[in-house]
Order: C-alpha cells, then structure tokens, then sequence
C-alpha cells in the first residue's frame, strides 16, 4: 500500500435492520492521520455506520477496506488485531475491576503469553513482557491523567472519569483507527475541553487516526480535519467542516438556519 492511499475506505455500504435502511450506499475515505468527525441527528445511522467499521454490524452491501485489506467480514476481535479500536456510546467497562485492571483488559490481544506460557511465568518472558505491558499502560495513565483513581474500581467514579478510563482502554490498544463514540456526551464544559485535548493529543502526539461521532458542534467544528454529515442513513455532505457548515442542504437537513447560526465557530470549546 502507498503512502497516499487511505487508512480506510468505505465504498457502497447498506445496512438495513427489518424495514429500516439505517445505512445507504455511505462512501467515504480517511486518510491516514486525518481527525474525521460523522455528524447527524438523532436515528441519521452514525452508531451503525462506526459499528460497521469496527465488525460489530456486518453490512448487507458494500465493502470496508482498512489499510486495503477487505475485512468487510471479519469479526471485531480480527479487526481490533489489525488496529481498530473504539469506545461505545453507553460505557462498556468493567464496573468490579479498578482502572488499572480495565486498561490492562485493553492491553490483552497485544499479550504473547497465556495462560499455559504464564504458568512457567520466569522462565518464558512472561514476567518481563508484563512488566513492559505495566510501562505501556502507565504511560496511558500519566496521558489521560487518571494516576489519581488507578486502583479505584471503575464503578465507583463519575460518568466524566469512566468516559476517560474507557477512552484510556481504548488506547491500550495501540489502535492505527480509533473509533469515538460521543466522547463528550454527558460531560460539564470542562470534561468537554479535557476530552477535546486529549483527542488532539492521541492525533497528533500518539499518531492515531480518529474517527469521532459528536453532537457538540462547538468541539466538532473546532478539532476535525474533516466532517461528514449522514442524514436518514444517507451521506448529504462531506469537507472541510467550515464547508459543511456552509453547506445550504445541511443547514436545512441537520442545523437548521436558526441552529446553524448558534453554531459561531468563534465560540469554541476547545
Ligand atoms: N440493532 C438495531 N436493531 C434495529 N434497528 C437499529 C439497530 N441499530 C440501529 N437501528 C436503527 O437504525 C437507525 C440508525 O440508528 P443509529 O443508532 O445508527 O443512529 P445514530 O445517528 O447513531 O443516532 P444517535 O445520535 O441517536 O445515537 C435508527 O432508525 C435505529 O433505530
């Protein structure tokens, strides 16, 4: 694969659940460190088109290529082996185990050793490859500046540091493609400008390309590289986000006129 060629394509996909066509004919490409951002309203087919990239929908038409390898059917386990990981809309962490415990959850597809190798734990490598696997996710810690709550159990913490304790499990991954779903959603404004710092950072600093789903238009507008725009499971606009935030059919569909001019790109979050 060349340099120039996408991270990952999406051509021609179609999702439809019973009588709902939640997905049409969605093409779209993101390029390698690209910050791409899917907007829409409520039911426009965001969710089902990131679950679609990450394996957990499998499309009745169309095909997504990562890295220009078609894993249009592979399932989410071989796709986060090939470097796509992702958060969930609603917190998927394990509300028993601590923080720490959760990240290293995240770390585990990257673990030669099992559990017959870890069993001869000094003699294999195994001690050291968890002492390196320990490094790796202290790392993630110090990042997302959660060393103060590591050996909390996850339960225990407020919505805005479990968001951020998934974000970081996410991250143990190592992902090349990192999927968001809603990262901010529920947040006060200054969980929201930690988060968008922190999405910045993992593009710029860390190298991975994100692909974010986000309602708060302040925060889209301000740190994407680029937007899309689904509307009824049908793509009505992509670009550069202060062209989709020209876009008359958007303004319409999705803003609205009088929600398009609240949307004052000078009044930014982040
Ligand atoms: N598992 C499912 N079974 C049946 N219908 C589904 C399923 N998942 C999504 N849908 C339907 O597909 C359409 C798109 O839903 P989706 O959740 O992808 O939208 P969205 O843009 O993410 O919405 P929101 O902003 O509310 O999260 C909706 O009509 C939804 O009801």
């Amino acid at each position: 694969m060349s340099d120039a060629a996408p991270l990952l394509e999406v051509n021609d996909v179609s999702l439809v659940f019973g009588g709902v066509r939640a997905l049409t004919d969605i093409n779209f490409s993101v390029d390698r460190g690209e910050l791409f951002s899917i907007i829409g309203p409520n039911g426009a087919g965001k969710t089902s088109m990131l679950n679609c990239v990450s394996g957990r929908y499998s499309p009745n038409q169309g095909r997504i290529l990562f890295q220009g390898r078609d894993v249009t059917r592979l399932r989410p386990n071989q796709r986060c082996q090939l470097g796509i990981g992702r958060t969930f809309q609603n917190l998927a962490l394990f509300n028993h185990m601590t923080v720490l415990d959760n990240i290293m959850v995240g770390r585990h597809h990257l673990m030669r050793n099992n559990f017959l190798t870890g069993s001869l734990y000094w003699l294999t490598g195994a001690q050291r490859e968890e002492l390196d696997h320990r490094r790796a996710v202290e790392d993630i810690i110090d990042f997302l500046e959660i060393s103060h709550i590591r050996k909390a159990v996850a339960g225990t913490l407020s919505y805005g540091l479990r968001k951020r304790v998934e974000l970081a499990r996410a991250v143990a991954l190592k992902p090349d493609l990192i999927l968001l779903d809603e990262p901010m959603a529920g947040m006060n404004l200054e969980e929201k400008e930690d988060m968008a710092r922190y999405v910045i950072d993992l593009n710029e600093e860390w190298g991975m390309t994100v692909i974010m789903i986000e309602h708060d238009m302040g925060v889209v507008m301000d740190i994407s590289h680029r937007v899309m725009v689904l509307d009824f499971g049908k793509k009505i606009a992509d670009g550069l986000p202060e062209e989709v935030m020209r876009n008359e059919h958007v303004r319409t569909a999705y803003l609205g006129e009088e929600a398009a001019g609240d949307a004052d790109p000078n009044e930014r979050v982040a």
